[in-house]
């Protein structure tokens, strides 16, 4: 038996895997990662938080400029750069066990780079303000949902987005499989973001997510959504934006100098032991 928790943000949910020095685990197998996020006879997640130290990781790129590494896997075993309501949720869990201090700043190592951390209140409560980083925006794409097709547009959080404007979000469908896309624009897939403007800086989203299916929230995508919106709308820099997900609000920025900064709850729900 080995421990694993249990957190989610914005209903976006994880199995954590305390894992300080790679020994538990080792490679972390993809059918591992599947059976812990089985829904049915599994623990259920959109995706694996393993918690280990940076120095025990030995990944190319992965700097050893913050303590903790989140290695992110996605519910089917894929791995992905990053993580936005993990990042929250594995922050969470840090402060929480005492191996980081709320009241100052924490760097998370992720394979998109370091992320830092600011929390609003404690250990334990208080919303995470997660700065996400520089967003790429690249370019006009498309997406497909069966003989649905609307343009997007292709922003790079670390990981790929491709954010298209709908006029109902249940156009969209039952968001079974995933939406087609250009394999020349997305060769390692993507996660599509449908978006509605509900006012002025407020908007509101669905999101099918590589590697894991339609998903309550998406941290990286609502922060593609929001810089596809700002852009359409010229809006100005440190202008905040609301965005509706089905399973909560995240309020993003994009700052002056250019970072986008992304607020949003994280929660550890449950612990335990498993052998799965
Ligand atoms: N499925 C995504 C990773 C998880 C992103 C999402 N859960 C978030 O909160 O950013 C991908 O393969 O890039």
């Amino acid at each position: 038996m080995y421990p694993f928790l249990k957190g989610h943000g914005t209903e976006n949910d994880f199995v954590l895997l305390p894992d300080p020095d790679g020994t538990v685990h080792g490679a972390l197998s993809a059918e591992r990662v599947r059976a812990l996020c089985d829904r049915r006879a599994g623990i259920g997640g959109d995706g694996v938080l393993r918690v280990i130290r940076t120095a025990a990781v030995g990944e190319p790129g992965v700097g050893q400029d913050a303590e903790w590494f989140m290695d992110y896997r996605n519910a089917d075993g894929s791995i992905s750069e990053m993580c936005g309501n993990g990042v929250r949720v594995f922050g969470r869990h840090l402060a929480q066990q005492g191996l980081v201090d709320p009241a100052t700043p924490v760097p998370v190592a992720t394979r998109a780079g370091v992320k830092v951390l600011t929390f609003a209140g404690g250990a334990a409560d208080g919303e995470i303000t997660v700065d996400m980083g520089i967003a790429k925006v690249l370019e006009e794409t498309a997406v497909r949902v069966g003989e649905r097709q609307w343009s997007a547009l292709h922003v790079d959080m670390g990981n790929p987005h491709a954010v298209a404007f709908v006029d109902d979000l249940a156009d969209a469908g039952p968001l079974l499989d995933a939406p087609g896309h250009d394999p020349a624009v997305y060769p390692a897939g993507v996660n599509v973001e449908f978006v509605v403007r509900r006012a002025p800086g407020h908007v509101a989203m669905r999101v099918h997510e590589r590697g894991s299916g339609e998903t309550r929230s998406c941290g990286t995508g609502a922060c593609a959504v929001m810089v596809a919106t700002a852009l359409a709308d010229g809006a100005a820099r440190d202008t905040a934006y609301r965005v509706d997900l089905p399973g909560g609000t995240l309020r993003i920025t994009w700052t002056a100098d250019d970072r986008i900064l992304m607020t949003g709850p994280a929660v550890v729900v449950a612990e335990g032991a498993t052998d799965l």
